[in-house]
Formats: structure tokens, C-alpha cells, sequence
């Protein structure tokens, strides 16, 4: 038992469940937290999502969890929600200390987060402030293995190879993976997305840093600076040796034009450069804005000077310029590379160098790093630097803390705005999306209870009416999630549903209809078919049909098989299909108020007077068997469900 009299200590409890507060079974709640009452929030965007809300007394005594076991399933919780909480609780926020045996409670309940290499401070110290951080650099493989599955987050760079072998050994605690910088080619995506594992990563703190490396290296490269240098640190002094080459007027390809390729553009826009650029996904209007031409890859590499590489690492990438690439260029041509070196054919950039073709290269990265007796390192025409494209004060501050940000707001169950494996949502996007995202998961909870024998749940469409074009990815993994964890014990989230939906063959298939309506979605309607139904009412045409809308912010049902209804989707569910007469309201209301059960909204919607009606009760607890049993006694009850949102 331990005394909790601040806020401060409320919220470093909170920060337990570590922002992940547990979705409890009832008896579950009764043995870890006896002394709160939970109730379900309604503020929350994840709709299960349990809060801790306690009587309001000063001196709080709150019987810790044995800290949850790992089986459980886990919520987001956000501290703002913890300041509300602290505030209804009348908590000062004034007493700071925490009390030792709560204090090594809470060291061992916080989130343990793994930076494997160096990270500028300022991300550290709010790694620390959130989290148990421990900065464990040059570990081998086999070590991240076995240190991995007491950490909740990676934190690393380019140096740390994230691959299945670390997501199997981390044992499904692995929340997150941090990658503090842009490429995430030394991350095993498949492997992380099938573990349910976020990677998230820095992608511009750093591009600046990059961007003027690469005009260094053009500048020292075509000036031989680096050789002349080193020859000078010998007791040379070769003037002739070292003439250089000129840039202004000279044509640079860009290849890749992104965040590092257009700031590269505009540099070498002010040397005087004739920037060309080829990228097959970059949008013409932002080249010409910098004044660049977008040219075919045959094009750049035939006319260009120099060749200019930052484009990412991927299987179309890997080794595009090849023996093939430099017989096309001009002869006497310098590249330079600050992208990857997986995409150049490292052996044939040594022939093209020794044949001549190509007069110099400027190396930043390796397909090897550090890079193992090569001869290009070596090469009399190469300039090399060990990979320190990211590598100045500025950009490893910037990364550390955009990369901090991210981890933590991860570790907090808010959706990101730099995943790269699972939908990336703005923060102003999400906001206006979060009510929708809360109906999407319940109206898949909601359809998977109506659901009775049939073959399984193979087929669901999803129609959803908008006015606007929209991104599902996140709707659909929300109504992923609300259909499959009621009925299995896998934990789906964002990164993994559409993984665990195939696994299971499950086809959502999406439909979408254009509506003229100021809301960002009208309705979201599901469909299951080739299924039987607990509640026969919710068929229409042989298919399970249930459609939600928001109102007022909240989601509602508004429609269950043929029947219209407006119900707030909060708490649990009772659907009844009666005789539309006088009197039902008061005698099922009667019932549930007899046994003590809160009635939180109801609804009828009915086809035809007097004939048959539907009654979709909204209830704050979940009725006992056997008033349940009275209610399907009621004559005039025709059949009638329980469904726990
Ligand atoms: N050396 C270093 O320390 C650093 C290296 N980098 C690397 O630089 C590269 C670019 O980074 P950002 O500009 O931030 O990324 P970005 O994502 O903004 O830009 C990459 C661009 O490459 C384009 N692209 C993709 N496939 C292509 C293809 N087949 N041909 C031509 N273009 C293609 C994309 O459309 C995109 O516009 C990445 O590989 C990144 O890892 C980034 C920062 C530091
Ligand atoms: O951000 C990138 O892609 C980089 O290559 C930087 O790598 P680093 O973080 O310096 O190991």
C-alpha cells in the first residue's frame, strides 16, 4: 500500500501504466485496483480505454498493481488525462516528493528505453524524465538480443542492425523503435510490422546537415582538398598535382530529390550549378520553384557533371548505379554519394574509376560501414568521410530530441506523425479523426458480438459516406482491432492490423460513397457476411449491417440492420426487438432499475407503427443473468442482446 498525496505522484503512477493503462476484466480491476472506482472514459480516442477515477480525498491511498502482468492488454493513457484526474481528485501539486518504496516501485514500472547510440543530450534528458533510459553503445548482435526483451524502445542510428532476430527477442515488449535520423534500411520493417512493433523515425532534423556535407564534399572533391591536404601533412607542396575542376556552369544530377536533393539543389544553385534532378515521385512545381528540371534517370546521368546521390535505400535503389549506369556517363564525371552505399555497385564504381570514367568520387557511406580493406577508400580519387552526413551539433540535437519526442509520444499510445510502418497521422488530422477512429473500433466490437456460428468471420465491407477524399488506413485498422480482439488474444494496433487480418483471412474490403456533408465522415456502415446472428434483427440482407455516425463529438449507432436508431456508443448495449407498443420503455427501464443498472441513453426506431420495434438501450453497467433473463421475459420481447463496447 502506498500513500499518494500529489499530483506529481499521481502522475508518475499514471506514467505505470506508463500511459499504457490496462483493459481489465471486471474481477481483474476488483483485484488490481480496489480502492478506485474505474469507469470508461468518453474523452478517450481509444473507446475501451479504462481510467482510474477516485473518490475525491486528500490523502489517497492506492494499492499498486503487482505491476501488470504482460499478458494484459494495454491502453493508451495520456498525462493530460492524469491532470484531470489529479484536479477531480482535489490533488496539490505542490508536494514533490515521492516516497522511496513508491519510488522503486515506480523505477521498475516505468518504460525501460534502450538507446544503443549516441544521442544528443537534450533527447536524453526527456527520454529520462519519461522513462528508465539505459545508453548501452557497441553492443554486439547477440548482446541487443538478449538485452532487448527487458526494453519497451530501441533507440538507434544507422550503426544498430534492427533485424527479426531482435523483434523475436524481444518477445513481444518491443513497442517501439526509435531511429534517430531518416534511413530505416538497417530496420527490419516486415519483421517489426509483424511483431505489432511502431518504428518511427527522425526524417528532418537532419536533412540540412546532410544537404551541406554533400556540398562539401562536392566543393573538397572537385578542389582536391582531402588529397592536397594530406600531402602537405607529408612535407609535400604540390601545386600542379592538385588542380581542380570548376563548378559554376557545370550541370549537377541530383538523383532523388527529397528533403537532402532539393536544399542540396539550392546550394548548388548559388555556386553557379545547372541543377537537373531525376526522382519519379516528386512533385514538378517543387522543383521548378527552386529552378530545377525534372529529367528521366537516362537523361541525368548522360549530361551531368556531377552526379549527386539521395535517394533511399530500397530494392528498386539497391545497386542502380552499376557498370550499366556508368558506361552511360560522361566521361570524367564525379559523384558524389552522402545517401547509401547500397545503391551503388561498389565494385563497379572501382572499374569506372580505374577506366577513367569516372574522374572522382566523394563517399559518405558505405554498403559495408565501417567499410572492410577497400580499395575505393583507398583510391587516390576518392574522398571518403565516415559517414558524418547527420554528424553536427545541430542536427544531432535536433534529431535526438525529434526522435525523444517520437518515442515517448509512442510509449504514450499517440499515433505518430513520422511512423514509417504504420499510417502517419498529423496532429490537426488526427484531431478532427479521433471520434471517428473511437466509432470505428467500437462498431467492430459491436458487429463481432452480433456474429453466431455461420463459418467465421471471413468477409466485412466497410462503406463509409464523406464528403472529402479520405485516408482509411487508420478507420480500418481501428475497426480491425475492434473486430479481432474480442474473439482472440491477439493485441492489434495500428502497425499490425492489416498483418494479423490477413493472417487470420480476414478481407476487409472498403467502399466509399460521396456525400454532401460538412463532416469529414458521415457514416461508416459494416457489413459481415456468411455469418448467422445473435440478434436477428441486425440482418439485412443476410448480411450483418451496423452503421455509426459522430454527434457532437461522440460516436453514436444510428442504424442496426433495417432499423434507424441513435444510441451514444459509450458503456454497454442492450438491443431489444419488441412489439412496437405502449408501456415497453417503462417496463424494460423498470427492470434494469430494479437491479440497479444506470440507463445512459435509449433509442427506439421502429419501420412501422405497432409493429415491430427496436430498442437499443445504452447502460452504464453490465446487467446480472438474471436481469437479463427478465428482460427476455417481458411478452412483448421479441429477442433482444447484450453487447459489451
Ligand atoms: N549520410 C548521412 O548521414 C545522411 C543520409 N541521409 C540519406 O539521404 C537520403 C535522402 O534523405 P531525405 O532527403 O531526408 O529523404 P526523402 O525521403 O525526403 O527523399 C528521398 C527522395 O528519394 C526519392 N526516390 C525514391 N526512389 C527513387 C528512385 N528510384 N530514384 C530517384 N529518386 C527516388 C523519393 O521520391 C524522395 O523524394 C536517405 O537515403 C537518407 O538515409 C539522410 C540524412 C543523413
Ligand atoms: O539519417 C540518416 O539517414 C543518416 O544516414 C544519418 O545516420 P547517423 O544517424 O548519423 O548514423
Amino acid at each position: 500500500m502506498v500513500s499518494l498525496n500529489s499530483t506529481n505522484e499521481l502522475i508518475e503512477i499514471m506514467k505505470y501504466p506508463c500511459s499504457f493503462a490496462p483493459r481489465f476484466s471486471k474481477e481483474t480491476k476488483q483485484n488490481y485496483y480496489s480502492n478506485f472506482t474505474m469507469i470508461t472514459s468518453s474523452s478517450s480516442s481509444s473507446s475501451s480505454c479504462s481510467r482510474l477515477i477516485t473518490q475525491p480525498h486528500t490523502n489517497y491511498t492506492l494499492k499498486l498493481p503487482k505491476l501488470c502482468p504482460q499478458s494484459l492488454k494495454y491502453k493508451p493513457l495520456t498525462i493530460t488525462n492524469v491532470l484531470k484526474i489529479a484536479d477531480t481528485l482535489n490533488l496539490s501539486s505542490t508536494t514533490t516528493t515521492t516516497s522511496p518504496d513508491l519510488q522503486s516501485l515506480l523505477n521498475t514500472s516505468k518504460p525501460t528505453i534502450l538507446v544503443s547510440e549516441k544521442l544528443g543530450d537534450a533527447g536524453l534528458e526527456l527520454l529520462r524524465s519519461f522513462g528508465n533510459l539505459e545508453c548501452c553503445y557497441n553492443l554486439s548482435p547477440d548482446e541487443l538480443c538478449s538485452k532487448i526483451s527487458t526494453c519497451d524502445a530501441l533507440i538507434v542510428r544507422s550503426g544498430t542492425k534492427v533485424n527479426r532476430q531482435v523483434f523475436e527477442a524481444a518477445k513481444g515488449r518491443l513497442k517501439v523503435v526509435g531511429r534517430a535520423g531518416v534511413g530505416i534500411d538497417n530496420v527490419d520493417l516486415q519483421a517489426a510490422t509483424e511483431f505489432g512493433c511502431l518504428v518511427v523515425n527522425a526524417p528532418t532534423a537532419n536533412t540540412i546537415a546532410a544537404a551541406e556535407h554533400g556540398i562539401a564534399l562536392l566543393a573538397s572533391m572537385a578542389r582536391n582538398i582531402a588529397q592536397a591536404d594530406a600531402s602537405m601533412k607529408a612535407g609535400k607542396w604540390q601545386r600542379s598535382k592538385y588542380v581542380g575542376v570548376s563548378m559554376v556552369g557545370k550541370t549537377l544530377a541530383i538523383m532523388g530529390f527529397g528533403k537532402v536533393g532539393s536544399e542540396v539543389a539550392r546550394r548548388a544553385k548559388g555556386l553557379g550549378m545547372h541543377v537537373i534532378a531525376h526522382d519519379p515521385y516528386a512533385p514538378a512545381d517543387r522543383a521548378r520553384a527552386i529552378g530545377v528540371e525534372l529529367v528521366s534517370f537516362d537523361e541525368a546521368v548522360t549530361t551531368a557533371d556531377f552526379v549527386s546521390l539521395h535517394m533511399p535505400l530500397t530494392p528498386a535503389t539497391s545497386k542502380v548505379f552499376n557498370d550499366t549506369t556508368f558506361a552511360k556517363m560522361k566521361k570524367g564525371v564525379r559523384i558524389i554519394n552522402v545517401a547509401r552505399g547500397g545503391v551503388i555497385d561498389e565494385d563497379a564504381l572501382l572499374r569506372a574509376l580505374d577506366n577513367g570514367i569516372v574522374a572522382q568520387a566523394a563517399l559518405d557511406v558505405f554498403c559495408e560501414e565501417p567499410p572492410k580493406d577497400s580499395k575505393l577508400v583507398q583510391h587516390e580519387n576518392v574522398t571518403a568521410t565516415p559517414h558524418l552526413g547527420a554528424s553536427t551539433k545541430e542536427a544531432q540535437e535536433g534529431v535526438a530530441v525529434e526522435i525523444a519526442e517520437a518515442v515517448v509520444g509512442a510509449l504514450q499510445g499517440e499515433l505518430s506523425a513520422t511512423a514509417v510502418n504504420a499510417p502517419m497521422v498529423p496532429p490537426e488530422v488526427l484531431s478532427e479523426l479521433a471520434p471517428y477512429v473511437t466509432l470505428a473500433e467500437k462498431l467492430g466490437r459491436l458487429a463481432v458480438q452480433l456474429v453466431s456460428g455461420g463459418s467465421g468471420i471471413k468477409s466485412i465491407k466497410v462503406v463509409y459516406r464523406s464528403a472529402e477524399d479520405l485516408d482509411t488506413r487508420l478507420l480500418r485498422a481501428m475497426i480491425t482491432k475492434g473486430i479481432i480482439e474480442p474473439i482472440s488474444d491477439s493485441i492489434i494496433n495500428l502497425v499490425n492490423a492489416d498483418f494479423v487480418a490477413k493472417q487470420k483471412g480476414l478481407v476487409i474490403s472498403e467502399e466509399r460513397v460521396f456525400v454532401d456533408s460538412t463532416l469529414p465522415v458521415d457514416s461508416i456502415q459494416l457489413r459481415i457476411s456468411n455469418v448467422g446472428s445473435k440478434f436477428e434483427s441486425a440482418l439485412e440482407n443476410d448480411e450483418i449491417s451496423v452503421e455509426g455516425r459522430v454527434k457532437y463529438g461522440k460516436p453514436h449507432l444510428s442504424r442496426v440492420g433495417s432499423f434507424e436508431v441513435d444510441v451514444s456508443l459509450e458503456g454497454n448495449l442492450i438491443l431489444c426487438r419488441q412489439v412496437d407498443q405502449p408501456g415497453m420503455i417503462g417496463k424494460v427501464g423498470g427492470i434494469l432499475g430494479e437491479s440497479n443498472v444506470n440507463v445512459s441513453f435509449m433509442s427506439v426506431g421502429r419501420k412501422v407503427r405497432r409493429k415491430k420495434a427496436i430498442m437499443a438501450i445504452g447502460v452504464d453497467e453490465e446487467p446480472d443473468k438474471d436481469t437479463l433473463n427478465k428482460i427476455g421475459h417481458v411478452p412483448a420481447v421479441e429477442e433482444f442482446v447484450f453487447l459489451d463496447l
